[in-house]
Parts: C-alpha cells; sequence; structure tokens
C-alpha cells in the first residue's frame, strides 16, 4: 500500500458498494503510485498501472476506469480542470493534487459530487506539460440568467501563446465564457485569474492587468452609422491623443493586415458578412503603436466563421492565424498577440485556426485535447459532436 497517498485507502469509496477496495503500491524511483488495483464487486479483478510523481505533491492526474470488462486508462494530464468522466457507469481510481480517491457512479454523480472539489488545487501549482505562463484561468466558474444555470463549475487555463478553441453543444455557455474572461461579465461564483492574480469585478474596475484582451464579437458589432475608419480606430479616436493622420495610417495598416483596402470609407451595411467580420478583426488588432508592447495580448473571438461560406471561413481562418504570428503583430511588428480563444462550431475552423480545444458541456469543460485529437478521441460527448450525431450524451 502506498504510503505517500493514505487518503486513497482510509477514506471510503464514494457511493460504495461493500465489496469495493483499492491497493496501491510505490513506485521505486518516484515514490508515487506505480501500480493500483480495485476490486470491485464480484468474480473480476482489475488491475492497471499507475504513473504518479508522489511525494507528497501528485501535479499529474490519472483517472482509471474500471468496467467489468476491462480497465481503461482515461486520462493522464496535468490540467486542474475535471477531466473526462462522463464515460461509463463504473468504478474510478482519480489522482490529483492530493485529493485521490475511489470514486463510483455515472457521470452525473461523478460529476456533481466531485468535480469541484477536483478543481481546488492551487493556482500556483506546476505544470509539467506545459510551463507557458498562464494568462487566464477560470477556476470552478458558475454563472447562472435567472433560473438557467448555464455555467457549472467550468474550470480551464489559457498560456501565453496558445491557439485555443472553445467548442460544445448551442447553449452550453461558450459565449458566456468568452465575456467572463473578457471581463465583461462576473461569474455568480467561482474565480477568474489573470496573470496570476484574481479579478475581482469587470473589467472596467480593473487597474492595469498587463494583459491586453479584445474581444470580437459574433455579430461584428460594428457601429452602423460609423465608416469603417472610424470602427477600427474607434479606439484610438476616443482613448488616445494620435493624431488623426496617425490613427489613419494605422487603420490601414490593419486593415490591410486582414486584406482589406480601399474601405475605410464605406459603411457596415455595404460590406459583406465576411468583411464585416475582417473589419472586427482589425478593429481587435490596432494600437497605439507608442504603447509598451511587452504588454501580453489575448484576442478572443465569438464564432468568427459562422454564417460564411467555405471559402470565405478559410480566408478569416488563415486570417486569424496569420495575425497572430508568434512574436509579430498584425503589422509585422515585433511583438505582441500570439494568443488567441475561439468560440466556434466550424470544424474547418476548429482544424485551421486553433491548436488546443476545451470542450464545453452542461456548463463545464468535459473534455481537452489537442485539436487532432478530436477527430480520434473515444470521448463520447466529443464523438457525438465531431459525428453531428443524434445518438449519445448531448441530448437536443
Ligand atoms: N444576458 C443574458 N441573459 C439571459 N440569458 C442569457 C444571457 N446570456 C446568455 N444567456 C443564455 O445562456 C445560455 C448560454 O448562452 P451562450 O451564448 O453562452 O451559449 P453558447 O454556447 O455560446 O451558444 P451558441 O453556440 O448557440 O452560440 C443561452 O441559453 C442563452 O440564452
Amino acid at each position: 500500500m502506498a504510503k505517500i497517498l493514505p487518503s486513497v485507502f482510509s477514506q471510503p469509496a464514494r457511493n460504495s458498494a461493500p465489496s469495493v477496495s483499492c491497493t496501491a503500491s510505490s513506485h521505486p524511483l518516484s515514490g508515487g503510485v506505480s501500480h493500483v488495483s480495485l476490486n470491485s464487486n464480484g468474480p473480476q479483478r482489475v488491475e492497471w498501472p499507475a504513473i504518479g510523481n508522489g511525494q507528497g505533491r501528485v501535479s499529474t492526474t490519472h483517472v482509471f476506469c474500471a468496467s467489468s470488462a476491462s480497465t481503461t486508462r482515461l486520462s493522464s494530464r496535468h490540467e486542474d480542470s475535471p477531466l473526462i468522466l462522463n464515460v461509463c457507469p463504473a468504478w474510478f481510481y482519480a489522482e490529483r493534487s492530493g485529493l485521490s480517491g475511489l470514486y463510483h457512479g455515472n457521470a452525473k454523480q461523478i460529476e456533481e459530487t466531485d468535480v469541484r472539489e477536483f478543481s481546488q488545487s492551487r493556482i500556483t501549482e506546476e505544470d509539467e506539460e506545459d510551463d507557458r505562463e498562464v494568462l487566464i484561468e477560470c477556476r470552478d466558474v458558475y454563472k447562472s440568467f435567472g433560473s438557467k444555470h448555464i455555467l457549472r463549475g467550468a474550470s480551464f487555463k489559457i498560456r501565453d501563446g496558445e491557439a485555443v478553441g472553445i467548442i460544445g453543444p448551442s447553449g452550453t455557455g461558450k459565449s458566456t465564457v468568452l465575456r467572463i474572461m473578457a471581463g465583461l461579465l462576473a461569474p455568480d461564483s467561482g474565480e477568474v485569474y489573470v496573470l496570476g492574480k484574481k479579478r475581482k469585478g469587470l473589467i472596467s474596475d480593473e487597474t492595469l492587468s498587463g494583459l491586453r484582451i479584445g474581444l470580437v464579437f459574433q455579430s461584428a458589432a460594428l457601429f452602423d452609422s460609423l465608416t469603417v475608419q472610424e470602427n477600427v480606430g474607434f479606439m484610438l479616436y476616443e482613448h488616445s491623443d494620435l493624431p488623426r493622420e496617425k490613427i489613419a495610417e494605422l487603420v490601414r495598416d490593419s486593415l490591410a493586415a486582414v486584406g482589406l483596402k480601399g474601405v475605410e470609407d464605406r459603411l457596415p451595411s455595404e460590406l459583406s458578412g465576411g468583411m464585416k467580420k475582417r473589419v472586427a478583426l482589425a478593429r481587435a488588432i490596432i494600437s497605439d503603436d507608442r504603447v509598451d508592447h511587452s504588454e501580453r495580448e489575448l484576442v478572443m473571438y465569438d464564432e468568427p466563421t459562422a454564417g460564411l461560406d467555405p471559402i470565405a471561413s478559410t480566408v478569416v481562418e488563415d486570417l486569424i492565424r496569420s495575425v497572430h504570428i508568434n512574436g509579430q503583430d498584425a503589422r509585422g511588428k515585433p511583438g505582441k498577440i500570439a494568443s488567441y480563444v475561439v468560440v466556434t462550431h466550424q470544424h474547418s475552423t476548429i482544424r485551421r485556426a486553433v491548436d488546443r480545444l476545451l470542450f464545453l458541456h452542461e456548463g463545464r469543460v468535459v473534455w481537452e485535447g489537442k485539436t487532432a485529437e478530436f477527430e480520434t478521441t473515444s470521448n463520447p460527448t466529443v464523438r457525438q459532436f465531431a459525428n453531428g450525431s443524434l445518438r449519445g450524451p448531448i441530448v437536443y
């Protein structure tokens, strides 16, 4: 029995049946758990290897699922967020940040009883897989609108330099998450950390956080009565003392970066849907070039390709990539925007524009993975979504 994790063995299994027991042995080098055996109801005895890093502090998460037929390693990652729990009614051995234990239940029971507890590990915890700075972290965020409980314990991190997609069924709270990250909406409970500092209110209450956050709305949200020039340069006209000619030059540069020329004097009503989205993108990336560009920047796009034909979508997807080339801004100058988040439903956008995905379902992140894993994961919720199937855990 592993000494380092006494809680695993001393605490009663949740919702336990009397015949379940769990044993483990220490890894000779790391001191972590190297092997876990689960003896569950009936004759089957399931065993599986576990990789622990022990030493009293477990930063790696391992979730194992023991069904009567087989034992599957569901996940082994370093995230604080809850893992793939929407899998099967079974026994789970979950090890994370000192909150290790043996759990039983179907997805609902697991999520409702244990996920909040899982996400309580400290923000300062080292991440062994990805040590890039965390720009924004949401921890156990809840948000309701009246009686509609939209976010129910959403936890995730966005790191410096990442291109992250947030996907999931309609109405699951993706745009709500973006607005909370952007500081336009306050969570009912849970925390949002910006560069490791807990946000206390909305963005309007904040002193400089060191992170510039841009949000490109789904509808492009251009001001109808302003020209493209005025829309793109809006922030600089309102909040900088730059001369008008200089703003005009920056607007021109930003529009050129999204492939638009000579549209400065047009009104939004004179643009196609794709052009409006590009203008919104230009508005998100424009900035006063006298400002210290060592300040980090995160741009968030809410369904940037919704309503566009496949080719126009490709143009916008590639633009999103290109304006975020690491180490360069939209005008090819050194330095700022390298991180972005895209909420999308479109497969092409998932494939082309982002590298990592967060899958939001019923108000929580139920799956995270690289874009390539989206097509191959066995997670039934993601599989159903990827295949557009009517059968599966997502109920319409
Ligand atoms: N300000 C608000 N007041 C009341 N209800 C709201 C508000 N904002 C969002 N909602 C509701 O919260 C739910 C989640 O909305 P949200 O836009 O975050 O979902 P989504 O996952 O982005 O959906 P979609 O993919 O369809 O755009 C919806 O039912 C929506 O009607």
